[in-house]
């Protein structure tokens, strides 16, 4: 049996590509393990991994109220509870009642915990040290009725320590949406395997730390709906190199008042290690008050050099780099789209078009769910509900690399499985850290081989800055490109 540290509330662990499962993949799983006669079956393997589990986390808890649903997540909560109870601890299960029987694995389940001679109550304990949330797991369809609303309550006014069985109750295990009321978990066991619900949109505010059991079950690639981010390894400088071997980036943007989104592209893109920074500002009016460094190349955009150029195109733009778009999606090498351009592309299907028609993998699009939702006609709480799919379709639509931001920001590409983000947290919820994101993705556009390996790195290190800042300082934009 192992378990495994995937995340914290602040920082995730550094990982390969960790392979994320719909319901769908997980009950796909079950059905194709077959089970062994003689051994245990996955809920009860599932139960003592969790009762184990629980008590690493809170070794001195004594009376643990375990809060069982009606379907199979309640199951797992009731084989825990005969492991609690032999191991001498107080278990207190309530189980919600339901005219409907539950699932044949709980059944036994129950059964078994009768014979345990365990008490089953169907209201809530006075008081308790530890919670263990066993009443909706990837079965949740809708928001919780009473008791499960009632019960959830409870568990978040007490305070207590409280454990979440495979996804607390509340959240969508798909897409990270949360029905209320939802169960805020100091932290969260995910069991065969981790779902994409638990990294991004609301996810990582209700789960605390997650942790993976797999129960000895293993996903092949059909089971996977998508992946979470893997760590970059950095990039080598040998020593035969020169300037132009580490990328020549543009940034075209900054008009009239917004120059200082354009400058923040271009030091990211600098400190990131581009070998040549250019800043083409749409508008140059009244720039005394923003701190350029030298090393950057001052152009207008009709003077910027073509060849082998990688343009990050909108940061600051306003409607003036409407006019500039069409020029940089035909000639561009390599190409960023970012902020007003991409309100650009919303409104102009001449646009649209000549971004589809670009050469496959040379362009990155960075919306964040706002300038996603003008882009695909439809509300931002809808781009919300399932950003996963939101994300492909941006990337089936506009056939290009798509960086959809917010908490777990998700990598798309066509005919790819996405990833989810697991850096990054609420510290970069400030103006200008788009811009620093689109700065650096530049800079990874010009120096790697695909625009996805690009965008997946860029997320990745930016999320990571803003995870390792230290507790005590303001994390601002221009704070976070120094540490690039
Ligand atoms: N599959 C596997 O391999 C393994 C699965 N395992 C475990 O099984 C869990 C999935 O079990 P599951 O499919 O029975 O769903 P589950 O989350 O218990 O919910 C269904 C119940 O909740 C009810 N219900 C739903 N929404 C509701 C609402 N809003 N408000 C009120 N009621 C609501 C629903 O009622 P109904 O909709 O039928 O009226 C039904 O009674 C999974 O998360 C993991 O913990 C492990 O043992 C390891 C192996
Ligand atoms: N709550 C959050 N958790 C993780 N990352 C976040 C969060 N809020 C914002 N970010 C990240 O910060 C950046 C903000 O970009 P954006 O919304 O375009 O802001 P701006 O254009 O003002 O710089 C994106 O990379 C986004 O993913
Ligand atoms: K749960």
């Amino acid at each position: 049996m192992s378990f495994e540290w995937i995340a914290s509330h602040q920082s995730a662990k550094p990982t390969t590509e960790i392979p994320l499962l719909s319901s769908a993949d997980i009950r796909a799983i079950e059905a194709s393990t077959e089970p062994i006669i003689g051994q245990p079956g996955l809920m009860e393997q599932a139960g003592l991994a969790i009762a184990r589990w629980v008590l690493a986390q809170a070794p001195h808890a004594h009376f643990f109220w375990i809060a069982c649903g009606n379907g199979n997540n309640g199951g797992d909560g009731a084989e825990a509870a005969i492991h609690l109870h032999r191991w001498g601890k107080t278990v207190y299960v309530s189980a919600v009642k339901s005219p409907k029987s539950a699932p044949a694995d709980a059944s036994r389940a129950w059964t078994r915990l009768v014979a345990e001679g365990i008490a089953v109550h169907h209201e809530a304990p006075d008081s308790w040290d530890v919670c263990i949330d066993a009443l909706l797991g990837i079965g949740l369809q809708r928001h919780p009725e009473p008791p499960y609303a009632e019960w959830i309550k409870r568990i978040n006014q007490a305070a207590k320590p409280t454990f979440a069985i495979d996804v607390p109750s509340g959240l969508d295990a798909d897409t990270g949406s949360t029905f209320e009321p939802v169960v805020q978990a100091s932290a969260t066991l995910s069991l065969v395997g981790l779902k994409p619900g638990l990294f991004t949109h609301q996810g990582r505010d209700v789960c605390g730390d997650i942790w993976l059991h797999k129960l000895g079950t293993e996903s092949t690639t059909e089971h996977i709906r998508c992946t979470l981010n893997p760590t970059p390894k950095p990039l080598p400088r040998p020593h035969a190199s020169h300037k132009g071997s580490f990328g020549d980036v543009a940034i075209v943007g900054g008009a009239l008042g917004m120059q200082g989104a354009a400058v923040l592209a271009a030091c990211a893109a600098l400190h990131a290690g581009a070998g040549r920074v250019f800043l083409a500002f749409l508008n140059s009016e009244g720039l005394q008050g923003v701190g350029i460094p030298p090393d950057i190349m001052l152009r207008s955009p009709d003077t910027l050099p073509h060849q082998g150029l990688t343009v990050v195109a909108g940061c600051g733009g306003e409607h003036d780099i409407g006019h500039h778009l069409p020029h940089w999606l035909e000639l561009a090498e390599r190409l960023v789209i970012d902020a007003d351009a991409l309100n650009a592309i919303a409104i102009r299907p001449d646009l649209a078009q000549a971004l589809v028609q670009r050469r496959a993998d040379t362009t990155v699009i960075t919306p964040h769910p706002l300038e996603a939702a003008r882009l695909l006609g439809c509300k931002t709480t809808q781009i919300q509900a399932n950003r996963l799919d939101a994300a492909q379709r941006l990337a089936e639509t506009f056939q290009c690399t798509v960086i959809l931001k917010g908490s777990g920001s998700v990598i798309a590409a066509p005919g790819r499985k996405p990833r989810i983000n697991p850096t990054g947290n609420g510290r970069l919820a400030i103006g200008g850290t788009g811009d620093v994101l689109a700065g650096l993705t530049g800079t990874l556009l010009s120096q790697r081989s695909t625009a996805w390996e690009a965008a997946s790195e860029s997320c990745y290190i930016h999320g990571l800055l803003a995870d390792q800042w230290p507790q005590q300082t303001t994390l601002t934009a221009s704070r976070l490109i120094e540490h690039l």
